[in-house]
């Protein structure tokens, strides 16, 4: 008789990675399966560095990072890399900013430190950017870069020590479900307890057959890197912090980390596309409007770096109307678990989503209110609005 897995999980990025090595640590015989050769560059999960940060509009996610902290020090000292640097992140914004003083609300009620810096205090301390004098910022002194790419190769390594198997180059092409799930791949099929789907901007290719068709759209992002005309002007090492700018949509940095001497600065949307033809037609569409903005922003506001950029690569984000993550069972097959739509916010929060993740598959009580979470929420047709 075929072997019946206690999991199979669905896609070997950050979140489905660290969903496994959840799993393997909870005793689970877990087989995680990819369909691309790892590692890949085509999905969320690639490229050196993220943001890591308490400082959060909504309240739930500041609180969920007082626990994602030390599980990134845990795989931080149990793999003996290093994966978080602490820069401090500065959120700006104008003085009469809804989303600032929100997130000074939910730094506190979270119980975390936070400076608030006027528009005079942000000129003396940071005096290589540039804004209006009716603009203000909250610093996070936790905040910081992880190591994105070391990140994910720490987790899938330690799930391999935990027992855990990899089946990598091989797509998830049909799911029967029932108490025993059938999973069939571009080469062989598979029997599980437990299906847990973590296929990023793939979610819709999966969940549509399945009967679900949430919301989601996968939006492919400009990842810009500028050329600093003073080196180490914006360097990690002098202290730079992580920045996210809460005008309108936002613009986000990150001191110079994989390019020596080149700052990583993104705007925070793009246009929306298909996976599977990320850098095609639809893909290719409104980039250069996007670039136009961002060499503007950068003249106006980063004095110190090149206002051309000085590399250009592309990653995507999986949006939901409301920016909130999607943690849920399906609501008719109770066994297949679903974690999709982090927009473009989800890296940092990984260890706690598997963990979330791992505790519904294994039929426990979830750590926190799962109701932010829900997909039964777009019935109520949820507000687009950018939070972070
Ligand atoms: C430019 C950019 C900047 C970002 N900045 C930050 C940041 O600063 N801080 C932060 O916290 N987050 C950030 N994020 C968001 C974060 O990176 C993502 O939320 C996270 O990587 C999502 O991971 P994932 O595992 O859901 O998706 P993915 O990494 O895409 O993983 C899904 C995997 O599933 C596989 N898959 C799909 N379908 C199948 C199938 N049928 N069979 C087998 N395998 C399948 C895919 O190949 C893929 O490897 C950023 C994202 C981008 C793009
Ligand atoms: O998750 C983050 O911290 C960043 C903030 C800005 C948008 C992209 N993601």
């Amino acid at each position: 008789m075929a072997e019946v897995w206690d999991a199979v999980v669905v896609g070997a990025g950050i979140e489905g990675s660290v969903t496994a090595f959840h799993l393997a640590k909870n005793g689970c015989r877990t087989l995680l399966i990819e369909q691309f050769p790892l590692p890949h560059s085509r999905g969320s999960s690639h490229g050196a560095s993220r943001i890591i940060r308490k400082a959060y509009v909504q309240q739930h996610y500041a609180r969920m990072m007082n626990e994602a902290y030390p599980i990134w020090e845990q795989v931080e000292r149990e793999t003996g890399t290093q994966l978080y640097m602490k820069t401090g992140g500065l959120m700006v914004g104008p003085r009469s900013s809804k989303q600032l003083a929100e997130t000074e609300r939910s730094l506190s009620g979270a119980g975390s430190e936070f400076e608030r810096l006027s528009s005079d205090d942000l000129k003396l301390r940071f005096p290589n950017l540039s804004f209006p004098a009716d603009y203000r910022a909250v610093l996070d002194p936790e905040a910081g870069v992880l190591k994105a790419d070391k990140a994910l190769r720490c987790f899938q390594d330690l799930f391999v020590k935990y027992g855990g198997r990899i089946h990598d180059e091989e797509k998830v092409v049909r799911i029967d479900p029932g108490d025993v799930v059938t999973v069939h791949t571009s080469k062989s099929a598979y029997k599980t307890r437990k299906l847990l789907l973590l296929p990023g901007p793939w979610a819709g290719k999966l969940l549509g057959p399945l009967g679900l068709h949430p919301p989601l759209k996968p939006v492919r992002i400009s990842v810009l890197y500028w050329r600093e005309k003073q080196p180490g002007t914006y360097a990690l090492k002098k202290g730079f912090p992580v920045f996210v700018d809460h005008t309108t949509l936002h613009k986000y940095g990150l001191p110079c980390l994989e390019y020596p001497g080149i700052f990583k600065l993104c705007y925070h949307s793009g246009p929306v596309i298909d996976p599977d033809d990320r850098d095609g037609v639809a893909g290719s569409r409104g980039n250069q409007e996007i670039v136009r903005m961002m060499c503007d922003y950068v003249r106006k506001h980063f004095p110190g770096l090149e206002s051309v950029p000085a590399i250009q690569e592309s990653c995507i984000y999986t949006n939901t109307p409301d920016e909130d993550f999607i943690l849920d069972r399906h609501p008719q097959y109770r066994n297949i678990i679903i974690g999709a739509g982090f927009s473009g916010h989800g890296f940092k929060l990984a260890p706690v989503v598997g963990k979330l993740l791992c505790e519904l598959a294994m039929d426990k009580q979830p750590s926190y209110d799962m109701t932010p979470f829900s997909l039964d929420r777009f019935h109520n047709t949820a507000t687009p609005q950018a939070k972070l």
